[in-house]
């Protein structure tokens, strides 16, 4: 009896484990026949529906392969965010970026290692006019991390909430960055992209209408409404108001992508010389991306680097002046571009939001000096604040 009750134990045990097994098998498998068949297809007025369906199908795969993984759509993010913003360190291992962390980091910032299940995440602060910068070091595990293999996915989703993404490769490996910026891709994060100026509203009845507000080139209504019913939205008004592309539309209805702007950073330029150099420049200017030529151990262009990480960042100083009283000009407040007056009470109070009255401002953003504005009012770098509040 007793030999019985074990069998079937490890019976359905096996049984358990197959299924699962047999599932992520078949998610791989039909994402290789979807971009075998991709590549197969040339994309024309003709093929526009299927590709788009193929495309939607696609993202929908992936989405599930990364949930099996363990990862994906911002889970798992083990590091506490601190500072004015982050930027992470993404490339393969050796190419350097535990070093340039070291160095771009001040001695004096605390460094600790935080436990990422079996990986580590290493967050130091870089300071840098008056900005707060937390830079990570995502260990190198990146390949195959769209797919939910290894523990790549965790790692990523720590990546998904920065602000600034550093493309880190070595002088030797520049054909890492189509890889990396794939497998980014697959995980719905979208370099130097802006979110495509799409409106979707899904409805009980009336079918599927789209207007648009220019001509879209890459992308017709049939190609819309099969995506659409790929996601099963059979009924929607649909508006937009740029040419957007297909994959653009897919990632307005998928949802949960991350626009994150991208830097790549080359190190151990140490390493090359001019006629290498000139190669490396020119496959640079190929892949299209700003770029930044540095090395971690002898310290070349760190300065430079430092700086254009903090201008990527597009920070604005905020000078904050109490009412009736002189600006503070000493010790201005670090915001990101696009930062509004609720950005500054959050930043600075946890109840000014709640008990705030109204803001006056003074500078690029004023209509006239000493503007009363509300919470949603935008600011401009330099800008002088008032905030009232109720007492
Ligand atoms: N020549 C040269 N070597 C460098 C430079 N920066 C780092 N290295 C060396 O490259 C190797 C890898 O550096 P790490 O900083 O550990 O690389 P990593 O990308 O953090 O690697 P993982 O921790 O494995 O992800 C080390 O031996 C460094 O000394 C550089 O600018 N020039």
């Amino acid at each position: 009896m007793l030999f019985l009750l074990s069998l079937k134990r490890i019976f359905i045990f096996r049984n358990h484990k197959f299924n699962i097994v047999g599932d992520v098998m078949g998610i791989e498998e039909e994402i290789r026949r979807i971009e075998e068949e991709l590549k197969k297809t040339p994309y024309n007025k003709a093929t526009q529906k299927h590709i788009g369906r193929l495309k939607a199908k696609l993202a929908k795969l992936r989405e599930q392969a990364q949930s099996r993984g363990g990862g994906g759509g911002g889970k798992g993010y083990a590091v506490k965010k601190s500072g004015d913003a982050t930027a992470a360190f993404v490339g393969f291992p050796s190419v350097g970026k535990s070093t340039l962390l070291n160095k771009l980091t001040n001695a004096k910032s605390e460094v600790g290692a935080y436990a990422f299940t079996t990986l580590t995440i290493v967050p130091g602060i870089l300071e840098y006019k008056g900005a707060k910068i937390q830079l990570l070091d995502a260990p190198g595990i990146i390949v195959g991390a769209s797919s939910g293999k290894g523990r790549g996915t965790e790692v990523l989703s720590a990546v998904r909430s920065a602000d600034l993404i550093l493309l880190t490769v070595d002088i030797y490996t520049l054909d890492h960055l189509p890889v990396l910026e794939k497998e980014l891709y697959n995980v719905g994060i979208r370099l130097d992209q802006t979110p495509p100026d799409v409106k979707i509203k899904v409805k009980e009845r009336g079918g599927i209408n789209v207007s648009s507000t220019v001509p879209l080139t890459h992308i017709d209504e049939d190609t819309i409404e099969a995506i659409l019913n790929e996601y099963r939205i059979h009924n929607a008004d649909v508006v937009i108001r740029e040419d957007i592309t297909l994959e653009q539309f897919i990632d307005v209805v998928a949802g949960n992508r991350v626009y994150i702007p991208s830097l790549v950073v080359v190190n151990k330029i140490d390493l090359a010389d001019e006629e290498y150099l000139k190669y490396i420049k020119q496959k640079l200017e190929e892949f299209g991306k700003d770029y930044i030529l540095v090395s971690g151990n002898k310290g070349i262009n760190l300065d430079l680097l430092k700086e254009k990480i903090y201008e990527k960042l597009g920070f604005i100083k905020i000078y904050l002046k109490p009412q009736g009283k002189k600006p503070d000009f000493d010790e201005p407040l670090i915001m990101r571009r696009g930062a509004t007056v609720k950005d500054v009470c959050e930043k600075l109070h946890k109840d000014f939001v709640r008990n705030f009255r109204y803001a006056q401002v003074w500078g690029k953003s004023a209509k006239h000096p000493g503007q009363r504005v509300g919470l949603d009012h935008k600011l401009e770098d330099g800008d002088i604040l008032t905030i009232v509040i109720k007492r």
